[in-house]
């Protein structure tokens, strides 16, 4: 138990004050569902509060703390251009609305009640006002129509109001999410809160809330007129504010009943360990993914995963799903209400009620049947929209809630922080290199306790050329990637020209510095961008993209493939089919065959297959794409899969291009690279074991001089 709370707690100084520690059993509540754990926070000051109450106070608390985020998103959606002017219409329209809503409210009840008397009296005495009966048709023909209008008026300016308020929430969440540093991105919490946050592509929760407000104010003016035409009306009645009272009851009641499934609250998280659940869930992605298609095939483990899942799943059982469906059969409680059955009968009450009263004090009921089926008729109608308010009100704390949360997204705070000085004060400086220093430099992952770097000191002066050698998993690519300053050291510090990195604009450091990651990627995006953006100030500068592929070596094969730079390595987007299964028979017996529209269409049949060392072409054009304003060039294994004429190349290539500027190596090749180099660091286990050039490193026989002639033993051999 000890050991297993060692390698779960973290270091106490990695944890700030306040944090919620799963782990922590004095604090946390921990209850299994299924393959679930589920982990609660317990709020010791709350301790004799009920459940619900507490439940309701939070939605208070999240919702007051919603309102200056409410402000926030007010003030901008009217500074979106034209938005103010469409938004001030639409809710004009909507008052309108409501106003001729009211109206209609009085009418109905001024003139329906007359209608009623003339239905009555035409029954009774055979003679019909024709003058009243006019002036009600057409009184009710000319409200419909104008809140006819005016509905129309509304929906027309939905529409831009929703599209306008969309794109200018797209921009702002992409670049939430685009701002965000190495660390932050790759922390599963926050990748949490930007996912809950998103948008769908059809509104925004902006639109989503300002709909949400002025529904809520139109259907509290609605209720407002009906509840006066209800004042009016029962006023006069003995009965009239009993009759109220009950129906009033029935919809709060309705409301209570209605109420879903108990949700959590508070702090919480959930996990779940069970290594039969992960293993299924990782097998069913592994069968869906495109990307384990080869190894599934080529490994002939079809008949094996069926059979490993079926029976995961077999022994699995109902535990075998996800989270909130676990929670939800956990707490949903089947047991018959007898709140259930009040509610029903509390419908039914007020007329009840007032039918009693009648037989009870028969001087007083209503003058006629119509009015009495008038009262009924407004005091159902006004219950109904008391309900419809209390149903919008219950999601407010959540719709608010979610302002909140888009907005903190565009301020989560990255990691490594922004410094404030410029680099470097002089630009032509960088055409001589830059100096790198790190001291005493410890680093340990985000998330994880093994120090990859120990105390590692060492100094590139400006203009070196300096590689890096050493096993696999010695922290090479590690020392790389803080230079980059996609992580700042754990203990120590780096220093460029002397003067601490975290001084720097990041912007600046990074506009200073070409590096060329080891594990590389490639965007979905077509080959001319993916070679672009290596210099995003000259993305689309076609003859710069062009040089910068002869440079990486790319541009021959790149003018091979059919669609040349304009091919897309992966396609972002997939072509959309009808839902008719290749093979089977149509309608009029023609067999279902894509191929001859897939032709005409120009459509992609099969995802772009480049070879990995065309890949690492296309990556180092990318770095090639910065040449000018660099004064630091980075390579982690840059030929690794190149062949040797293509590394001979390359290395020309970048020799030209570095000029006097400084240039780091990551390579566990000892070859022409080394001999040349000003600076070998040979690396093992985290810690920097030799340092020096590669006559000095030879001379002193160690594991520099070991490895070399290992490697010229296999090469001679
Ligand atoms: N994102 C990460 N999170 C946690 N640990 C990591 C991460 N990246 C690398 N490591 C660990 O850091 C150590 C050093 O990795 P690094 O990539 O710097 O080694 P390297 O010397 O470049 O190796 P190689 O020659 O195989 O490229 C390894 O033990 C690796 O497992």
């Amino acid at each position: 138990m000890l050991k297993r709370a060692r390698r779960f707690h973290r270091p106490p100084t990695e944890q700030p004050e306040g944090t919620f520690d799963p782990e922590d059993t004095s604090k946390v509540r921990h209850t299994k569902i299924g393959v679930w754990d589920l982990y609660e926070q317990i709020e010791p000051s709350f301790k004799l509060v009920p459940g619900f109450l507490q439940a309701k106070l939070e939605k208070y608390h999240e919702m007051k703390g919603s309102f200056p985020y409410v402000w926030r998103m007010l003030t901008e959606v009217a500074s979106i251009r034209a938005c103010w002017w469409l938004f001030a219409g639409y809710f004009q329209a909507l008052t309108l609305k409501d106003f001729s809503l009211r109206i209609d409210a009085e009418q109905i009840y001024r003139y329906s009640g007359q209608l009623l008397n003339i239905v009555q009296n035409a029954v009774q005495h055979r003679t019909v006002d024709r003058h009243v009966l006019f002036k009600v048709a057409a009184s009710r023909l000319i409200c419909g129509a104008v809140s006819r209008v005016l509905r129309y008026g509304e929906s027309l300016l939905y529409r831009p109001l929703n599209e306008r308020i969309l794109r200018h929430y797209a921009v702002q969440s992409f670049r939430a999410r685009a701002r965000l540093d190495v660390p932050t991105y790759s922390d599963s919490a926050i990748l949490r809160q930007l996912d809950n946050s998103s948008t769908s592509s059809r509104t925004s929760v902006a639109w989503t809330n300002v709909v949400m407000i002025l529904t809520l104010l139109s259907t509290g003016v609605e209720l407002a007129s009906q509840f006066s035409v209800l004042v009016n009306m029962l006023g006069a009645q003995r009965d009239g504010p009993l009759l109220a009272t009950l129906s009033f009851g029935h919809a709060l009641f309705r409301k209570k009943t209605d109420k879903g499934m108990t949700s959590l609250h508070g702090v919480w998280a959930a996990t779940t360990k069970d290594t039969e659940y992960l293993r299924s869930i990782g097998m069913a992605k592994m069968v869906h993914d495109q990307q384990h298609r080869k190894e599934i095939v080529a490994g002939g483990l079809a008949e094996y995963l069926v059979s490993s899942y079926g029976q995961a799943v077999q022994r699995l059982g109902s535990n075998a799903v996800h989270f909130f469906e676990a929670y939800q059969v956990h707490t949903r409680s089947n047991r018959l209400r007898l709140s259930t059955f009040l509610s029903d009968s509390l419908r039914e009450l007020p007329q009840i009620v007032f039918t009693l009263r009648a037989v009870q004090y028969p001087s007083d009921i209503p003058l006629s049947l119509a009015s009495l089926n008038l009262i009924t008729q407004t005091t159902s109608r006004f219950s109904r929209t008391l309900f419809d308010l209390f149903e919008q009100t219950g999601s407010v704390a959540e719709n608010l809630a979610s302002i909140r949360k888009m907005y903190e997204t565009y301020s989560i705070p990255n990691v490594v922080v922004d410094g404030n000085k410029p680099f470097p004060e002089d630009q032509r400086s960088l055409d001589m290199g830059i100096s790198i220093e790190f001291r005493n430099v410890s680093f340990r992952y985000p998330g994880s306790k093994q120090e990859v770097l120990r105390n590692v000191s060492f100094k590139i002066q400006q203009g070196q050329l300096c590689v890096i050698v050493g096993a696999n998993g010695s922290g090479k690519s590690t020392i790389l990637k803080l230079i980059a300053r996609l992580y700042d050291p754990t203990d120590g510090s780096i220093l460029i020209n002397d003067q601490d990195i975290r001084t720097f604009q990041l912007p600046d450091l990074r506009r200073a510095t070409s590096v060329l990651f080891q594990d590389y990627t490639h965007f979905p995006l077509s080959i001319k961008d993916n070679i672009g953006l290596g210099d995003p100030n000259n993305a689309r500068d076609e003859e710069k993209i062009r040089e910068a592929a002869r440079l990486g070596g790319a541009a021959d094969f790149i003018e091979r493939l059919d669609e040349g730079f304009d091919t897309f390595l992966e396609r972002p987007v997939e072509d959309v089919y009808s839902q008719l299964p290749q093979g089977t028979k149509t309608l009029f017996g023609r067999s279902v065959e894509y191929s001859s529209i897939r032709f005409t269409g120009n459509m992609t049949t099969h995802s772009k297959g480049l070879s990995g060392g065309q890949m690492q072409r296309i990556a180092l054009s990318r770095t090639f794409m910065r040449s000018e304003g660099v004064g630091l060039l980075c390579f982690d294994e840059p030929s690794a899969s190149l062949d040797p004429a293509a590394e001979h190349d390359l290395f020309e290539r970048l020799r030209l291009l570095r000029g006097n500027k400084t240039m780091i190596f990551s390579s566990h090749r000892f070859g022409n690279l080394t001999r040349h180099a000003d600076r070998i660091l040979y690396m093992d286990d985290a810690v920097i074991l030799e340092d020096g050039t590669h006559d000095e490193l030879m001379k002193k026989g160690g594991g520099y001089a070991k490895i070399w002639m290992l490697q010229a033993q296999a090469f001679l051999a």
